[in-house]
């Protein structure tokens, strides 16, 4: 399969290993304004986008205008995600955007839905979200904490929305913290005056990230549509 990186930091250049180990080639990367490149849809199979807030909608957008599907894991641009959709149907291209690509954070994310049911009715225990990162990382609160906390909004009617820190007492708490060398670490906790219950996911680097977007590649390629990890990962455990 022929890549395009758009972005070719930390993430892009984890990607690039990974894809080459899997026998993919990197045939572009983009590290500035997309319009400096020229994109040839019949040379490129997919783009995945690991790029900054402020270029991820464009960069996007361009690719399915020049016929190449696209996989994207950029937080912190999810106002334009509605207008991405609409322009990848135009398109017939094909899209998959996750907060979080890692095998492991979309098991937590499981769990997180099914506590969340569990929890809904039990109202001695309040509930928040902390995540920690690198101090690098440009966007706040993550695209990984944000997911977690529309699950637990999905499944509790009197929770009306999150906030980052000051939340009011129908809004759910969530924590940023940065930290030297953090690839991404997320705990959802209930608190009573009894007891607390916290689960944790805890990246040990960036390998399952890149792993899980390579994968989703090579499952968008010959798609058109607009799919999500959970589309991914249950064609990979079909069997
Ligand atoms: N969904 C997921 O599983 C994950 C998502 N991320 C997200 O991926 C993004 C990138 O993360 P990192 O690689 O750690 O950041 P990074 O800062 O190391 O890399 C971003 C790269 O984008 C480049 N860039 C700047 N303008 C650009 C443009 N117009 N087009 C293309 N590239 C451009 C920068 O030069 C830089 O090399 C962030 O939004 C982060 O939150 C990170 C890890 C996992
Ligand atoms: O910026 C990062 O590094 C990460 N960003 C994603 C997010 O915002 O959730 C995923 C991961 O936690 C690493």
């Amino acid at each position: 399969m022929n890549i395009a990186l758009l972005g070719y930091g930390r993430m892009g250049k984890t990607i690039e290993k990974i894809a080459e180990d899997r026998g993919h080639e990197v045939v572009l990367k983009v590290s500035d304004d997309i319009d400096n490149h020229e994109l040839d849809g019949s040379k490129i199979d997919v783009a995945i986008d690991f790029s900054i807030p402020d270029a991820a909608f464009k960069n996007i957008s361009t690719c399915f205008r020049n016929n190449i599907p696209v996989v994207s894991g950029t937080t912190g641009w999810l106002d334009n995600y509605e207008k991405a959709k609409k322009i990848c149907n135009e398109e017939n291209s094909a899209f998959i955007y996750a907060s979080n690509f890692s095998l492991g954070v979309n098991v937590f994310f499981e769990l997180n839905q099914k506590l969340a049911k569990m929890m809904q009715g039990l109202e001695d225990y309040s509930v928040e979200i902390e995540e920690i990162h690198h101090t690098q990382k440009l966007d706040a609160p993550s695209g990984t904490a944000i997911s977690l906390a529309q699950q637990i909004l999905q499944e509790n009617s009197k929770l009306k929305g999150w906030q980052l820190e000051d939340a009011d007492a129908d809004e759910i708490p969530i924590f940023a913290k940065r930290e030297e060398n953090v690839p991404g670490t997320h705990t959802v906790t209930y608190d009573s005056e009894i007891d607390k219950i916290e689960i944790t996911h805890t990246a040990k680097s960036r390998k399952g990230f890149a792993l899980g977007a390579v994968v989703a590649a090579e499952y968008l390629k010959d798609k058109s549509g607009i799919f999500t990890m959970k589309d991914v990962l249950s064609e990979l455990f079909k069997n």
